[in-house]
């Protein structure tokens, strides 16, 4: 595998159109297949940077310093799976029309690749038959739709913006579980923005954590977690509630 980055981030800087810093000076680097988790308080830049790579900074927001370096194609997961699909338009037509228009295959193979998708992100077969509506699918499984459209780009690397925010416990734990299959199938590289340090541990191999704009820690996962040099990184691992053991469970409510 070539160990040369297809990710470089070199000192990104965001700012609003009245100059208010919102990202100030992050880098980090990707290689092939690899994953970076982005930690951090809310309000830090995390998505901000996800949206950098990705091209697409919200209105009011401009890149102010830095460069991106990318020599593959990125897609997002966003955190909200039903606002990110069209409520208008059947699932399997949108997923048809990303593979048509990024695939660059006819519209009657834009179906068949759709239809392979979705078989791949374990959707059941009633999705396949009937065209269904995001209003008529669970949480869960408009973010599967949404996942099989960021893979039809094909990307080398995938942004995910805290895709199992927004699902209950169980059905994140299967979100994550798929996404880290496909990453072993197809090997995309990710970057995998989290407030969950279990998940980016579970994840992702390196770790940075962000505070009011800056990477104040960057590592492997691993040692960051377990032996944190920044303040800010010793509180956030602080702040997580341990598992109370069995006898004592109940006692943070009594
Ligand atoms: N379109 C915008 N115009 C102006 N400011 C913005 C815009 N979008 C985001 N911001 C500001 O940029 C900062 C970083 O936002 P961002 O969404 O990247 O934070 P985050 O770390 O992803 O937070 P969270 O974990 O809550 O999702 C915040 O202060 C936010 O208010």
């Amino acid at each position: 595998m070539s160990t040369s980055p297809i990710l470089e981030i070199e000192a990104l800087s965001l700012a609003t159109k009245s100059n208010e810093t919102l990202v100030d000076n992050v880098g980090f680097s990707l290689n092939k297949g690899e994953s970076l988790g982005l930690v951090g308080e809310s309000g830090s830049g995390k998505s901000l940077t996800l949206r950098a790579i990705l091209g697409l900074l919200p209105h009011g927001v401009r890149q102010t310093g830095g460069v991106i370096k990318s020599e593959v194609s990125s897609a997002m997961v966003f955190q909200d799976p039903r606002g990110a699909l069209d409520p208008l338009c059947p699932v399997v037509k949108q997923l048809a029309e990303v593979v048509y228009f990024r695939q660059k295959v006819s519209r009657k193979a834009s179906r068949v690749v759709a239809l392979e998708l979705l078989e791949m992100l374990g959707l059941p077969d009633s999705l396949k038959r009937t065209d269904r509506y995001p209003s008529q699918l669970s949480g869960g499984q408009c973010q599967r739709i949404v996942i099989a459209i960021a893979l039809a780009c094909k990307p080398g690397i995938l942004l995910c913006d805290e895709p199992t925010t927004a699902l209950d416990v169980t059905v994140q734990r299967q979100i994550i579980e798929t996404i880290a299959r496909l990453q072993q199938e197809l090997g995309f590289a990710m970057v995998f923005v989290t407030h969950n340090l279990a998940v980016a541990a579970a994840m992702c191999s390196k770790l940075a954590v962000m505070k009011k704009g800056q990477i104040v820690e960057h590592g492997n996962t691993l040692n960051v977690l377990q032996n944190p040099q920044n303040p800010y990184t010793q509180m956030l691992i602080n702040s997580v509630l341990p598992l109370p053991e069995l006898e004592g469970s109940g006692q943070l409510w009594s």
